[in-house]
Formats: C-alpha cells, structure tokens, sequence
C-alpha cells in the first residue's frame, strides 16, 4: 500500500531487521551504530556492568581492609604477571574498580552508578524509553553528590571511606567555609529538598475536626512551585492544599479544597511533559526500534517514564507544549484491541428465542407448535478473530504521522482502534493546533495518505480528537450467526430488534427497529444492500413469531425478495384477492401503501376506543383481556414495510407512492407499521425533502458521489466507503460506521425453508381492502348491485347489533368508502335503521335465525 512505501525513515528498522547475513560485509559503520541488534549488545553490556559493580561494591564493603594495600598498586595488579590475590568477590578487577569508585570517587554514592548502568542497559535492550534517562541522570548527578559530602561529613575521621575523595574534599571545604553547624544545616535541607524533588512525598496537615473544618473558610492556595521545596513554607502561610496523590510526580495540578484546579509552572528545569499512553505490545507487536531518540533523549524535550512501581504521570490539566521535532519513531502506538465475541451458546437457542410466555391471551398460541429458526442455520462466515498486523499498523502511522507533519500538524499522541474491516487511528494534535485546520486540509490529507477508502472524522464527536479510519488489508467478515448468538441479542426486550452489524471498536450493533422507527437505505448497486435487508429481516425472524410480526415486502426488481414466498402464511400480509405476496407491480403497490394508510386510521380506531397511547399499551390490554373481540379489537402485530428499490417506483409513480409513504412514515409509528425503504440513486428527486425528514435513521452503504451522500446522511463519508458491507448508519443523530452482518442468500433460504415447512395460518395476513375513488367512480357504481360481501356485513351487524361502519371496516378488513355504501344497502335493506350522527344505527333484525328467514326466503 502507498502508506507503506513512502515513509522512508520508518522503513529503516524494518530494513535493518531483514539485513542477509552475506549482505553484512557491506555495511556501513553508520547502519551499524543504527543497527537494532548493536543496540541490544550494548543494553545487555551495560546491564552486565551494573551488575558486576553491585558484586564488586558490596563485596568491598566487607573485603576493603584487607585489599587496600594491594590495590594501591594501580592497575599492575590485573596483568597476567602479577601474583597479588585480593578477596574480592570479583577478583583483582572487583578490588580495583571499587577502590577507584569508592575510595578516589564517591564513597558510597557510587551505588547510583550500578542504577544508571542498568537503566540505560534495560532501555537499550527493551529498545524502548522505559526509565527516562534524563531525569535519573539528574537525579543520580544530584545523589552522587549530596550523598557522597553527606556521608563524609557524618562519618568524618573514620577509616572506612564512606564519602570518597570527592566527598571528603567538598565536605572539608564546606566545614572551613560554614563551619560545623553550618554544614549540617545546609545538608539537612539539601537532603530534604532532594528528597522532595525526587518523591515528592505528600505532606498532611493534621485534620481539624470536621465541623471546624466546614465552617473554616477556604483559603485561596498561592501557586506551588514544587522545585523550590515549598510545601513545608506552604503549610507554614495556612494554605490548605491537598495534592491529588496521582499527581505526585511533582508536576500535577494542586487541587483546591473546594475541588477547583490551580495550575502550577513546572520546573524550571523539567522538561515540558506531553501526554502519552504508551501500552505494552504483545510479541511482533513491538513497534520498530528506533534507537535515536533512546540516545539522545537527555536533549529531548518529551519525556516517557515507566518506572515500574511508579504511577503513570496522569495526564496534566494544563495544554501540552508541542515537541519541538517528531518523528513517528518518537510517538508510540496504542492499540486499543477489541473485545473477543462472545462464545456461542452451545444450543442453537430455539428455547432461548422464545419470547417469555405472557399471561392471560396468549397470541402465540395460534400456532403453538411453531419454532424458531435455531442458530445452525447460520453459517460462521471465516474466523470471526480480527487479525492486527503489526507491521500494517505501524505503516499507516508512520504514514499518518509523516503526512501531517507535511501540513505542519504535530501528535501529541495517536492510538489505534483494529475493526473488522478497517482500522481507526485516533489523534490528539499537539496544543495549538486547530482542528479546523485539519478539517479543512481533509481532502489533502485523505489525498496524501492516497489509500481507497479513507475518511477522516475531525473532530470525533465528544472526543475532541481526531479520527482517521484506514481499511484494512486483510477484512474480517462479520457473520449473522455471531451476532445473532451474541447476548446483547439473545436477551434483548427490544420490539423488534434488529441486529445490523459490527461497530469499529467490534462492538455489535444491534437496534430496535420500532424506535428508529423507520429506516432509508442507500448505496450504490453492489455494495451490500441487499445483504444488509436480509440481515435485517433475518435477525426479526429469528426473534418474532408469526403472531407478532407481518412483513409487506415490495420488490420491483421481483428477484432480491422472492426468497421470502414461502413464509407467505407465516408472516407475509397482502391485499386481499391478491395472487402473489410479493408485491412486484407499481399499480399494486400504490394500493398496498394505501392500503396501508387504512390499516393505520383502523389502528388507530382501535386505539383510540382502548384508550391506549400506542400499539404496546394497547397489546397490553388486549392481552389482559380488558378489550372485547366481538367489537372488533384484536391483538395487532407488528407491520414492517419493507420497499426494495424505491427509485424504480417513484420514477413511474411518483407522488402516488411518495405521499403514502409520507404518510406512513409520519404516523405509523405508534400504531406499529414501521418502513424500511432501500434504493439505488439517493438522488434528490428520488429522496426529497418529504421523504428524508420523516426519515431520522438512515444508512449509507457506499455511493459514488459525495452529493449521493449528502442527500443520504446530510453529510459526506459514504462515498469514501469500500463495499462490501461497509457502511455509516445515521442514528440518534450520530454516525457510525459499521461493517454490515453478512448472510447469504443459502442461509435465509434454509430459514425460509425452516419456517415455511410448519404448520401456518390458513392464508397470508389480510391488508384492508383499498378500493381507488377514481375507478370506483368509472364503474359508477349501482345501489341496486348488492356488494358480494352483503350477507357477510349483515350477519356481522346482526350477530354483534351493532349498526356501526367501522365495525364492518375492522372486522371485514375494508375501506371506509365501501363500508359506508355495504351499510347503505344493508338500510335499503331494512337490516339497519337510518343513521344517528355519530351513535350506531339500530339493529332491526335481531336474530341470526331471522336474518336467515329475511336472506333466503
Ligand atoms: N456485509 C458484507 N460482508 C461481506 N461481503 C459482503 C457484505 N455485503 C455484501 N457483500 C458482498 O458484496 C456482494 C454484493 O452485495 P449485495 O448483493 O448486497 O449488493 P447490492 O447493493 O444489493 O447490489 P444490488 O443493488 O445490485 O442488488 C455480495 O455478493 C457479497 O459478496
């Protein structure tokens, strides 16, 4: 990939790491001193240095009466020819060095040149910055002096040379000039201002009682400067400070007591201190070694301390200072891994799926031998393991860090989130920088880093940083069974929950389709609408009896839906009289959404004589048998619209589908008749204004053109997708991206299979029936042709007295216009007495007996 081979300062390690041993005589002294594995010999010299001073230094404390003597005689000793034998641990060399070390240097101050040995020896052999050199440098500095003059001073005329040479000088120089007492007081607060400048140890002041306490007003702290050993004078002025003890790496923010946050200079002379989360990387995870900025980092200005036992430094309240030169070697990569999906259960869950029973009226019960599909339907589409190449994530951040530097934006930090299909690397630009700038250097950047499929999201919202996704060479697919099997799923109480896919961070993505409440689909041909549709109904099969749930499927292009015929009786609703369940034909499908409209105005009859506010409520009820089925309510099941290509349709019909749909899409909701509509073109004549604002959630498969995925998402992004199921679902009024769950056309066709093989209801669902004004009007109806369905609305009347329209509406399933005119004829008739305004007309026949008598005389 074009990332990979521009950078070509991150190429070097990789380079040196392949070198072929006959190629070795070729290389130059340079590529040697750079070379890793030169790098790690040292480390491990150095580390065997600090360990042989440790034997030799402690072995001198008990040998050194005996050896002085010999070792006076200089480095002779250590020639073959000389016979002098020490008992030293470590031989003539251990007596030797020790004696420089503590006798002509330091005394017993020269045990901190065993701890820089080892951690220079430690960082070069890790190849990593884990103890920051600059600072122990100091610190040891600091202690070989302090506490080689200490140790002279309090040990003064001993035999043992406990301050060294350099100790006894400067303490004799300093006794002259300070005299005694002088001396000690000077080492005294030198001894305690190291102390406090390398632990900063927190200082309590003992507690007031605690009402004293509340009622003492707060002073105002005055700024700490930790470098001038301040908290004693701090505590002496009566300011009361607590000093967060994460923050004691004496650089923190010092805490009011009201919980306010004073911010304090840093030492004068520490370094400015730049967040980093530097997370361990697990075998070939190891970011490629860069050994400059290991050697020269007592000159740099960034500082990485990972002492073990020493709390992280917390991140500072206060901006960083930007670095004053990074390279991609200097900033570390965090990978944040997602988690591990969830085991399968190890049943295919029919049981599992299975709603819990509901008291009273139980609408399952319908077909109480129905089961559900079980998860072995599904197939485990590859390893559902999201695969992390090393090598790949450290190209792409070289790659990223090295282009933005072109645009002179500096990192303060960069960490990488591994999705399924592509990776996000999240960015915090160093302070000063303004993500505006970087926003409107997106195409350039998108462009620079050249790689298909980039989108940058700056900033990422409620973040604050910024986010680069990058694909990934090798994709994982996410596969329906997974996520059907996960437990946010299986558990789930959602009404209709819908399992759509993977997050980035591999999180499942699973939403209740009757709180979006209606869905639009985008993408261009190829991308995975198709599968993305199938998903969707997979996952409400997989979670809804044939009781609970009906689907309207509209297919223009009659290939994609077909699949789902045979659960014609399971789940299927059409209009009545009709052949086929799949509606293909545009004429037909303009009845079905008016159709529709009608079963949303009963609905909402029904809903309105149950006093309920929405489907759920009024289910409730129904189920407590609170609500009277002779009077036409019925437990409703969920309606789900499903149009497969919406362009082809509204190309041919125009408003006569967009108002409808319009309709549908803005009242439907609490009735339970809920839209999923995908299309090709989301051009704007296809999804207008109308259409797009009853459409909150929307999904963007990928487009071809930024404007495609404006009209889609209001924002651009989809046209910088991949395929193949890669997606930005519009929701809540976030975007997300996902990688859509995969499930083939085999699959569904066994689950359709599965399903359809069961005993199911006599016929499909009946949709009301829709009858259009205008060929009612061209037939010019004649009174005196009595309806066919006559007899049926009059038994219906007779057997309920009740001379109400909407009952024959509701429980014969028809349109309010042919209601009204069977209810004519059935006066005409004498069945029913004249109307009453809103009152039902009285019920002249009174038995069924009778009605039978007055139909067949
Ligand atoms: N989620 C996914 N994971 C992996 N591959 C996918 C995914 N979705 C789609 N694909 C691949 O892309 C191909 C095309 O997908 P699909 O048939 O859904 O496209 P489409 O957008 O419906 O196209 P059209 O509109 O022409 O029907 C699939 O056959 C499959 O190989």
């Amino acid at each position: 990939m074009a990332n990979r081979l521009k950078s070509k300062k991150s190429q070097k390690p990789a380079a040196d790491k392949k070198l072929k041993p006959e190629k070795e005589s070729q290389v130059t002294v340079k590529q040697l001193v750079k070379d890793e594995r030169t790098h790690k010999i040292t480390g491990a010299v150095f580390l065997l240095l600090a360990i042989f001073l440790f034997i030799a230094f402690t072995s001198y404390l008990f040998t050194w009466k005996e050896d002085q003597d010999k070792v006076f005689h200089g480095a002779s000793i250590l020639l073959p020819s000389s016979n002098v034998k020490v008992s030293n641990l470590l031989g003539n060399l251990g007596a030797l060095v020790s004696h420089e070390f503590f006798f002509k240097g330091f005394g017993l101050a020269s045990y901190f040149f065993c701890s820089i040995f080892f951690i220079i020896g430690v960082n070069l052999l890790f190849a990593r910055r884990i103890f920051s050199i600059s600072r122990n440098l100091r610190y040891v500095l600091a202690g070989l002096l302090f506490f080689s003059v200490a140790a002279a001073f309090v040990t003064h005329g001993m035999d043992f040379p406990w301050g060294g040479a350099v100790g006894d000088m400067i303490s004799d120089w300093l006794t002259r000039f300070l005299g005694w007492i002088g001396t000690a007081a000077l080492l005294l607060v030198a001894g305690l201002a190291y102390i406090i400048w390398r632990f900063n140890p927190v200082f309590h002041v003992p507690s007031l009682p605690k009402k004293e306490q509340a009622a003492a007003p707060v002073p105002v702290p005055e700024p700490v400067e930790p470098e001038k050993p301040a908290p004693k004078e701090k505590g002496k002025k009566g300011a009361k400070l607590f000093v967060d003890e994460s923050f004691n790496n004496g650089k923190g923010n010092v805490l009011k007591e009201d919980g306010g946050i004073v911010a304090i200079a840093p030492p004068l002379e520490e370094e400015p201190h730049i967040e980093f989360t530097v997370t361990e990387r697990e075998g070939s995870g190891e970011a490629p070694f860069d050994p400059d900025p290991i050697l020269a980092e007592a000159e740099e200005e960034d500082d990485i301390d990972e002492e073990p036992g020493e709390e992280p430094p917390p991140p500072l309240k206060m901006p960083p200072i930007p670095p004053l030169a990074k390279t991609p070697g200097d900033l570390q990569l965090e990978i944040k891994t997602a988690p591990e999906p969830p085991a399968e259960p190890e049943a295919a869950g029919e049981e599992s799926l299975i709603p819990e029973n509901m008291p009273d009226y139980e609408p399952t019960l319908d077909l109480r031998d129905y089961k559900y599909p079980g998860l072995e339907l599904l197939e485990a589409h590859g390893s559902e393991k999201i695969v992390q190449d090393p090598s790949e994530l450290e190209a792409n951040k070289n790659q990223i860090i090295n282009t933005l530097k072109n645009y002179d934006i500096s990192i303060s930090k960069i960490s990488a989130t591994v999705g399924p299909t592509v990776t996000l690397y999240e960015i915090v630009p160093a302070a000063g920088v303004r993500i505006s700038r970087i926003k409107n250097l997106e195409d350039d950047i998108a462009l620079s880093l050249a790689a298909l499929g980039i989108r940058i999201i700056a900033p990422i919202p409620g973040k604050g940083t910024i986010g680069i996704e990058v694909p990934n060479v090798k994709k994982t697919v996410v596969s329906m069974r997974t996520l059907l099997s996960s437990d946010k799923f299986q558990h789930s109480n959602f009404n209709l929950p819908i399992a759509i896919g993977k997050k980035i961070d591999n999180e499942n993505f699973i939403v209740d389709l009757s709180s979006m409440p209606h869905l639009l689909m985008a993408g261009a041909t190829g991308q995975g609408k198709s599968v993305g549709l199938n998903a969707i109904l997979v996952s409400l099969l997989y979670k809804k009896h044939p009781s609970q749930l009906k689907l309207v499927l509209v297919d223009p292009k009659k290939v994609e839906l077909s699949i789902y015929r045979t659960i014609e009786k399971h789940f299927l609703a059409k209009l009545p009289g009709e052949e086929e369940a799949i509606i293909t034909d545009t004429k037909k499908v303009v009845h079905t959404l008016n159709a529709l409209c009608i079963e949303m105005d009963n609905r909402y009859d029904l809903l309105k004589e149950a006093n309920a506010r929405n489907i759920k409520e009024y289910n409730e009820k129904f189920i407590k048998r609170r609500l009277n089925p002779q009077k036409g309510h019925q437990y409703l099941p969920f309606i789900v619209l499903v149009v497969d290509e919406f362009a082809d349709l509204i190309m041919t019909a125009g408003k006569e589908i967009e108002m409808p749909i319009a309709r549908l899409a803005q009242l439907a909701r609490a009735v339970g008749i809920h839209l999923i509509i995908a299309t090709q073109r989301p051009s704007v004549n296809i999804i207008t204004g109308t259409i797009k604002a009853n459409f909150p959630a929307r999904i963007g498969f990928k487009v071809s053109s930024k404007i495609d995925s404006r009209t889609i998402l209001d924002a651009g992004g989809a046209d910088q997708l991949i395929g193949k199921g890669d997606m930005l679902i519009s929701y809540n009024g976030e975007i997300t991206r996902l990688q859509c769950a995969f499930v083939d056309t085999p699959e569904v066709e066994a689950i359709t299979q599965f399903i359809g093989r069961q005993r199911g209801y006599p016929e499909s669902y009946k949709l009301p029936e829709y009858v259009d004004e205008k060929e009612m009007e061209a037939k010019d109806f004649d009174l005196g042709d009595r309806d066919p369905l006559f007899e049926e609305a009059a038994r219906l009347i007779v057997v309920n007295q009740l001379g109400s329209t909407s009952l024959i509406q509701r429980k014969m399933k028809l349109g309010y216009n042919r209601a009204g005119r069977l209810m004519d004829q059935l006066e005409a008739a004498g069945v029913v007495g004249p109307g009453q305004g809103s009152k039902p007309r009285d019920v002249l026949i009174k038995t069924e007996h009778e009605l039978e008598h007055y139909l067949n005389p």
